[in-house]
């Protein structure tokens, strides 16, 4: 990544500016409960999110990764789910530290702005509007705003046409490998947070151009830019 090629930023959402397990976990653990099913811990959804609600249920209903749930008991599951997080969404949820000020000095250099998530789109304004996040993105897309989610580039390239910008002008910034390839597979730039959730695994084991531990850092990554500019 060139900083001084970076004309516009993407966010993530769920591990990156909010830490959203606690009420992901509340959601899945009352839905387990309703089918009256074994419950599983805050730490095994911390694991398993990251691949929007559906892929978060199926795992729960599995307690696994990657074992196959018949379309017929997750469709039974899921508006239970939504149901469930619609009534937890902000409860326990908290911003993570310094995302308010940073934010605030992206937007008053200018930087246009686009949140990406694969949370569905229907939870993801009404979470944005109770952490005073609204204000900032020109562009807000669900998981479920495309016919494809990430690590599909679709998203981006969503982001790269509409604010008519080239792919390498682009940054996504997010907590799990899902940003990082698809920020690769868009030809996007791509910083990876390490505090998020990214199934428990090192987020730079997946080839991001930068690694910050906490938020404020990517300022500082992107301050080589403004020195640039200002040379
Ligand atoms: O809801 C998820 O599974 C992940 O959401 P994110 O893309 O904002 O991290
Ligand atoms: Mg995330």
């Amino acid at each position: 990544m060139n900083p001084s090629d970076i004309k516009a930023i993407a966010f993530d959402l769920d591990g990156t500016l909010i830490d959203s397990v606690p009420d992901l976990a509340a959601a899945t653990q009352a839905t387990l409960k309703e089918l009256t099913l074994p419950l599983c811990s805050e730490q095994q959804v911390r694991s398993w999110v990251g691949n929007g609600a559906r892929i978060l249920m199926k795992r729960a209903l599995s307690w696994s990764m990657d074992t196959d749930v018949s379309d017929e008991y997750l469709d039974n599951a899921m508006p239970k789910f939504m149901q469930h997080y619609q009534e937890h969404l902000e409860k326990h949820s908290r911003l993570y530290p310094d995302v308010v000020a940073v934010l605030d000095v992206l937007k008053a250099q200018g930087y246009p702005m686009a949140l990406v998530t694969n949370k569905p789109y229907r939870f993801t304004v009404p979470l944005l509007q109770a952490f005073g996040l609204d204000n900032y993105f020109c562009l807000v897309l669900g998981g479920d705003s495309l016919a494809d989610m990430k690590p599909n580039p679709l998203p981006l390239q969503k982001v790269i046409s509409e604010f008519g910008i080239t792919a390498n002008q682009l940054l996504m910034v997010g907590d799990s490998r899902n940003d990082i390839l698809a920020a690769k597979a868009a030809g996007a730039a791509s910083i990876g947070l390490t505090y998020g959730y990214n199934y428990g695994e090192d987020i730079g084991l997946c080839g991001p151009d930068a690694v910050c531990n906490d938020f404020s850092e990517i300022l500082a990554i992107l301050e080589s830019r403004q020195a640039v500019l200002e040379h």
